[in-house]
């Protein structure tokens, strides 16, 4: 089984719209709302790859009924601690004339020190039952910055494989606890570095660097319709995938995690789990809801993916 951990859990809600006129009304005709939050996305692209997952994290309220009654719609186990509070609602508002996508992320639910506890119990508890453990996004208010800290260190104790997909001071103090694998982007193999990254070669280093300092697996680093760069202790490779008719690329890291966590839980080599992971974000890309893929042409993107090693 593959554990996913949001941790921000979301309704994740896409307005399809014509033009998008700021300061203006714009009534909207075509919408579509579906759990959401980079974990749960994950979650949703694990299943639809056919492979076991549970999803967990923190819920609230109305809308932490709403994420959990549509992944049971989904078919997709889910254990959950319930917090205090609403889960947010995560937009991205599509401008289908200029393709521009502008995202508004609510805060979220405050989370307590009681609901801290129990969600260590439950990683410790799940992640013994799982080869593979994601933690994806931001943190809640009320979580301590280094609360990952905590959570890879529980994981990897009970024997998991453990992805960190964050950001900010959340990758940056999570990656004290050495999780297996990271999914940056450049900019933020950057900022972990406080460098400039010029160029793909400067990129490289960058990667190998992280990979050394923090005992990693692999370290991928996505680079949206350019593809990504994945580095492992002997060897790095650039990935190039197919160019595509773009429709909405929300969700294309997370469908690209769960590729790698599929990959990995099946025992794949480092060069067929891009091709898995590349393929399943440029599926995603060419969908208009995040964390969503179309099997044939994952099946046809995954033959593809060019892999060269650098
Ligand atoms: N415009 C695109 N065209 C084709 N594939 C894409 C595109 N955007 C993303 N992808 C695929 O999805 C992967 C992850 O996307 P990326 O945008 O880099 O992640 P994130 O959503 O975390 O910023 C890329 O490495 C690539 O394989
Ligand atoms: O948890 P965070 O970091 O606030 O991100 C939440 C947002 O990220 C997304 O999962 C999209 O992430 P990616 O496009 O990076 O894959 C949205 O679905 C969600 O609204």
């Amino acid at each position: 089984m593959i554990t996913t951990v949001t941790l921000n859990a979301a309704i994740d809600k896409t307005y399809y719209l014509p033009s998008f006129p700021l300061g203006k009304v714009s009534r909207v005709q075509h919408f579509h709302a579906a759990p959401g939050g980079k974990g749960i996305n994950v979650a949703k692209v694990i299943s639809q790859l056919g492979v076991p997952v549970t999803a967990t994290g923190f819920v609230g309220g109305m809308n932490g009924e709403i994420i959990r009654q549509q992944l049971t719609r989904m078919g997709i186990a889910h254990d959950f601690v319930s917090v205090e509070g609403e889960s947010r609602i995560c937009l991205n508002i599509l401008d289908e004339a200029n393709g521009t996508s502008t995202e508004l992320l609510e805060p979220g639910p405050i989370v307590n020190d009681a609901a801290l506890q129990e969600m260590e119990e439950k990683i410790r508890s799940l992640a013994s039952q799982s080869k593979i453990v994601c933690f994806s996004g931001s943190l809640p208010a009320g979580v301590p910055k280094d609360f990952y800290v905590n959570l890879v260190t529980i994981a990897k104790e009970a024997g998991a494989y453990v992805i960190l997909d964050a950001s900010g001071d959340a990758l940056r103090l999570g990656l004290e606890a050495k999780p297996d694998m990271i999914k940056p982007n450049e900019e933020e193999v950057a900022a972990l570095l406080g460098i400039e990254v010029a160029d793909e070669a400067a990129l490289q280093q960058a990667v190998e660097t992280l990979l050394q300092k923090y005992e990693m697996d692999r370290i991928t680093v996505s680079l949206g319709g350019a593809g990504s760069l994945a580095a492992v202790k002997e060897s790095c490779y650039r990935v190039t995938t197919p160019k595509v008719k773009v429709v909405n690329t929300v969700g294309c890291g997370d469908s690209f995690v769960a590729g790698m966590a599929v990959s990995l839980a099946k025992g794949l080599s480092l060069e067929e789990g891009l091709a898995v992971a590349s393929a399943a974000g440029t599926s995603n890309a060419m969908t208009d809801q995040a964390g969503q893929i179309d099997p044939e042409e994952f099946e046809q993107l995954r033959h593809q993916v060019q892999i060269t090693r650098i």
